[in-house]
This record gives structure tokens, C-alpha cells and sequence, in this order.
């Protein structure tokens, strides 16, 4: 019986506006899910949902509500101790790493997330042994491009490297941001496909946004469809099985035209 991981409770978030009328990033927004869950989110512009990922991670405080991850209340934390227990891949490759620092020193630092100790007497031989050896697990000749500055990396290797950081301390939530947005068709879906990968090894629980619909189809247990700082449709596995891109496509357009026709 798999267990709810992370449970999303009610939560609220407004921005303020010039207008003086409050932006709803978020409203009522409730979510349970379960531990090895893929949940693909999709949603019109400025449905809020990086607001919900930067909730999650505490960049932004929630106005009302509650967030538990594997059963502990989290929204109460800094965005330092929920970081220990999340991980997060951007579109922006910058985002997330350091570029001018090597990738063992990047890959160092995302080990020691939520420890105190400084980077220098983490720079160990041993780390580096271990670090490369996982890294050639990955069989992308990535081992050899330790000493080189992260920005120095291609698009698609910056982006597996980026989910390397994010996966290396077996997070109990992943997130991922459109992380294959900026990159070419064919090097997106190697990244795509890398990435599910490593979710199904490691089993990690993940919420993905996503604009490839069919990546949505192709690679989520369930998709929930944002409207508003609210989801508006959830699409499970076997709903899944009969939905098409074109389906996904007509429903955003159908909110849009909606709220045309109310303006
Ligand atoms: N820091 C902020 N200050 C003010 N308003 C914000 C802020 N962050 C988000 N918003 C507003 O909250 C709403 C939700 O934005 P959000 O970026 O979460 O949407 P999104 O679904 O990620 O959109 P997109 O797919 O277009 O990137 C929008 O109206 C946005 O303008």
C-alpha cells in the first residue's frame, strides 16, 4: 500500500499588486502524493505553478495552510533545511549550480546540503573516487569532466549533472521546472528519458511542470492540470492510457476561452 509522501493542505499564497487587489498565486490548493509518485503538472500562464514549487521549497512562505513532507510538517522550515529533503532542476542550467566551480566541486556541495561543514574539507580524495565512480554509472563519459567549471558543459550534460545534484541525496521530493525547456528536441529527450530513469531506480517521488505534453503522457503516473493557483483536472494513470496531447491541448485552450468570455 504506498504511502501519501507528501501532503499539501489548503495552502494559500497572494502577491501584492500596484492595483492594490491582491494576486492569487495560490488558493486552496490541496494535494496528497504518494512515495514513488511522478505527478506531471500542466497549466495555463500564471497558473501558479512555479509559486507551487517555490512554496514547496520555501523560497516563498505560504500565507495559509500546510505542507508535511513524509509525515513532518515542513512549511514552518527555511529554505536551507527544506533543501536538505528536496531537490530542484531548473530550465536555466545557471540556476542551481555554481558555474565557475568544477562539477566535483558541484557535486560536493549538493552532497553536503543542510550540513554546516565548508566545502574545502569536503574536497577529499575519497569523495572524489566515489563521486567519480557514480558518475560513470551514468555511462556519459561525465567522469572525465570533473575538473572542468560546470558552465563549460553542454546544455544536456548541465542538465543531467543539474539532476545528479538534485537526486544525489535521495531526496524525498523532486522537483523539476521544465528542466528540459531550453534545450534542442533530441538532446531533450535524452534528458527525458535519462531522467526517468533515475526516478524509476531510485523511486524518487517527483512533481515535473512540463509544456511537452507528450513527455507529461509519456513519463507521469498522474497529471494535474493548474488554473488560477488551482488544480482544475486530475488525470490518472488509467485516464492517462486514453488521453492524447491534442486532449491536453484543447482543455488548456478551453480555460483560456473561458476566461475570455467572462472579460
Ligand atoms: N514574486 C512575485 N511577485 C508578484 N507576483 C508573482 C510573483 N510570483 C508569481 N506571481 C504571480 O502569481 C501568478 C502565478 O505565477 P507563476 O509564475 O507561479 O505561474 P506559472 O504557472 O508558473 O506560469 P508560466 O507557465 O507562465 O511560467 C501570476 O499572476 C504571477 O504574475
Amino acid at each position: 500500500m504506498p504511502q501519501t509522501q507528501v501532503s499539501i493542505q489548503q495552502i494559500n499564497k497572494q502577491f501584492p499588486s500596484r492595483s492594490g487587489d491582491p494576486i492569487h498565486g495560490l488558493k486552496n490548493l490541496s494535494l496528497d502524493i504518494q512515495a514513488g509518485e511522478v505527478i506531471a503538472v500542466i497549466g495555463t500562464n500564471g497558473a501558479g505553478k512555479s509559486t507551487l514549487f517555490n512554496c514547496l521549497t520555501g523560497q516563498y512562505p505560504i500565507d495559509s495552510g500546510a505542507i508535511y513532507l513524509d509525515g513532518k510538517q515542513v512549511d514552518g522550515l527555511s529554505q536551507v533545511e527544506r533543501a536538505a529533503h528536496i531537490g530542484r532542476v531548473f530550465q536555466d542550467p545557471t540556476m542551481g549550480t555554481a558555474p565557475r566551480m568544477t562539477v566535483f566541486e558541484n557535486l560536493t556541495l549538493a552532497q553536503k546540503r543542510g550540513a554546516s561543514r565548508g566545502l574545502g574539507i569536503s574536497l577529499t580524495q575519497e569523495r572524489y573516487h566515489n563521486i567519480r565512480e557514480y558518475l560513470a554509472s551514468f555511462r556519459l563519459d561525465l567522469e572525465h569532466r570533473m575538473d572542468v567549471p560546470i558552465g563549460s558543459l553542454s546544455g544536456g550534460q548541465r542538465q543531467i549533472i543539474s539532476l545528479i545534484m538534485a537526486t544525489i541525496k535521495q531526496p524525498k521530493l523532486l522537483l523539476l521546472d521544465e528542466h528540459t525547456a531550453a534545450l534542442d528536441p533530441r538532446i531533450a529527450r535524452q534528458v527525458m528519458e535519462m531522467t526517468h530513469t533515475m526516478i524509476k531506480e531510485q523511486d524518487l517521488t517527483t512533481l515535473m511542470i512540463t509544456h511537452h505534453h507528450q513527455d507529461a503522457l509519456n513519463f507521469s503516473d498522474r497529471i494535474i492540470v493548474m488554473h488560477h493557483g488551482q488544480i482544475v483536472d486530475h488525470y490518472d494513470s488509467q485516464a492517462i492510457k486514453s488521453l492524447t496531447t491534442a486532449d491536453l491541448y484543447a482543455r488548456l485552450e478551453d480555460l483560456v476561452l473561458a476566461e475570455e468570455a467572462i472579460l
